[in-house]
């Protein structure tokens, strides 16, 4: 479980985000949505302690994410697919992560194999295409095995194949009791991932409800979506 209490967080007279309370909550795909600017990524910063609120805290499973203990085992995320040095091999990056975190060398081979690049792990992240780096993004987040899951905009620079591929992991690691939360602005694809959808702008709640209830009254996710955020 993730909760959001109380969040603020300004940036000099900006303010990023308001007041902002939500739960994410296990077993279900939530999604994450907002315009450019709403506060997604600063929020799931934030809930990763890379990032001190203004005001409010954030916690995962009870907790502030600087008490956790081998935070990866508890928490994954995929917050930028350039987390890995370029000049690395893939295999020695989630070798160098699994250490700092007590995680065995084994998990290493799985988690490449589940993200499709078994074959290319031995290569330098430099030779990567946006899609491989982004599925070793995602393979550092499973590598821990957490009950927890923050993806920001996971389906960025995969090709059609990838976004199945990554609909169904999501879908999967919901299904497995995880809590999952994933931000996107591909409106159509949220609709076929997400089972609840938290929306803000400005920094702040719009709407914390199901998919179901979201695109109740309005022809698609896109057209509710833009109903939502329109002032
Ligand atoms: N380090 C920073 N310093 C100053 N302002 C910042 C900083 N990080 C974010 N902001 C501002 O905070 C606001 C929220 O940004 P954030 O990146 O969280 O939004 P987002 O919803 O993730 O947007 P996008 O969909 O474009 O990724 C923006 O106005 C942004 O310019």
């Amino acid at each position: 479980m993730i909760e959001v209490d109380g969040v603020t967080k300004r940036y000099g007279r900006a303010t990023a985000v308001d007041d902002l309370s939500f739960t994410v909550r296990p077993g279900r795909v939530t999604g994450f949505l907002g315009p450019n600017g709403a506060g997604k990524s600063t929020t799931m910063r934030i809930v990763l302690g890379l990032d001190r609120p203004t005001a409010g805290r954030a916690r995962i499973d009870g907790r502030p994410y600087r008490d956790l203990a081998d935070p990866l085992r508890r928490v994954g995320a995929l917050l930028e697919a350039d987390a890995a040095h370029g000049g690395r091999r893939a295999v020695d990056h989630l070798r160098w992560l699994a250490r700092s975190n007590r995680i065995g060398r084994a998990r290493v081979a799985e988690v490449l194999e589940l993200v499709g690049l078994d074959e290319v792990g031995r290569k330098r992240v430099r030779g990567f295409s946006l899609g491989m780096k982004q599925r070793l993004g995602i393979a550092a987040a499973l590598l821990g095995d957490p009950p927890v899951l923050l993806f920001d905009e996971p389906v960025n620079g995969l090709d059609p194949a990838g976004v199945v591929w990554i609909r169904t992991l999501l879908r999967s690691l919901a299904a497995e009791g995880r809590t999952v939360l994933v931000s996107s602005h591909l409106m159509a694809e949220m609709a076929q991932t997400a089972d609840h959808l938290v929306v803000i702008a400005r920094g702040r709640l719009l709407a914390d409800a199901p998919l179901a209830d979201v695109v109740a009254d309005a022809p698609s996710l896109e057209d509710a979506f833009m109903r939502l955020v329109t002032p």
